[in-house]
């Protein structure tokens, strides 16, 4: 059987709603999960084949997105929570007893900071953002996948409408290179 690349994936990928606003995940524990509240609908969501983003089990690819760190709080069980790496750009919160990453936060300098990183599966509802892309495709032969089977790997995403990066899109590649510039004291006219 082909490997899942994610199940919000593998059966084709069901548009969310712009009028969606928000709404809360879970945790996988049976009881007092963790709870997050999402103030707003995410943003850049998008496939993660990097070996640092939390997957379901049995799939190639996390599911992540962003959302403003304010639209973010933890309604239950907050004491469940703790960080998986704390040297890491993204300070993924993740729950201590299932292993599932609520949100991943940025405190440091970074193009990305005031977004927090969530995974929309996490949520019974509906209406949140599809996935928009596949970043750090080749990152999955970092964590043994071989890699005489990429191909295959690409060409599904490329049938369920998806563009594949081997880091991130482009539009987000821009964003960071804009960032790196002007941190260096470079000033574009009418960005
Ligand atoms: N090949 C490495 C890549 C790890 C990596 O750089 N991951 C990205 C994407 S995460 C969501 O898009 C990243 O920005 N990481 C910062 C961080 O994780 O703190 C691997 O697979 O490990
Ligand atoms: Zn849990
Ligand atoms: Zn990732």
């Amino acid at each position: 059987m082909a490997p899942s690349l994610h199940p919000l994936i593998d059966n084709g990928i069901t548009p969310g709603s712009s009028s969606f606003s928000g709404g809360k995940l879970h945790c996988h524990c049976a009881s007092n999960q963790v709870e997050i509240t999402l103030d707003s609908n995410v943003a850049h969501n998008h496939a993660c084949g990097c070996s640092k983003c939390w997957k379901p089990s049995g799939s190639l690819f996390s599911v992540v997105g962003v959302v403003p760190r304010d639209a973010v709080s933890v309604t239950a069980n907050a004491s469940k929570l703790s960080i998986v790496d704390k040297d890491a750009t993204i300070q993924r919160n993740a729950c201590k007893d299932c292993g599932v990453h609520l949100f991943g936060r940025i405190e440091k300098d970074h193009p990305f900071k005031g977004l927090d990183f969530v995974h929309v599966e996490l949520s019974d509802e509906t209406g949140w953002q599809e996935p928009q892309f596949a970043g750090f495709v080749s990152s999955i032969i970092e964590q043994g996948f071989h890699p005489k089977e990429m191909d295959e790997v690409r060409a599904k995403f490329k049938a369920v409408g998806l563009e594949t990066y081997d880091v991130l899109s482009p539009a987000l590649m821009d964003l960071i290179s804009t960032f790196t510039a002007q941190k260096s004291g470079i000033r574009f006219a009418n960005l």
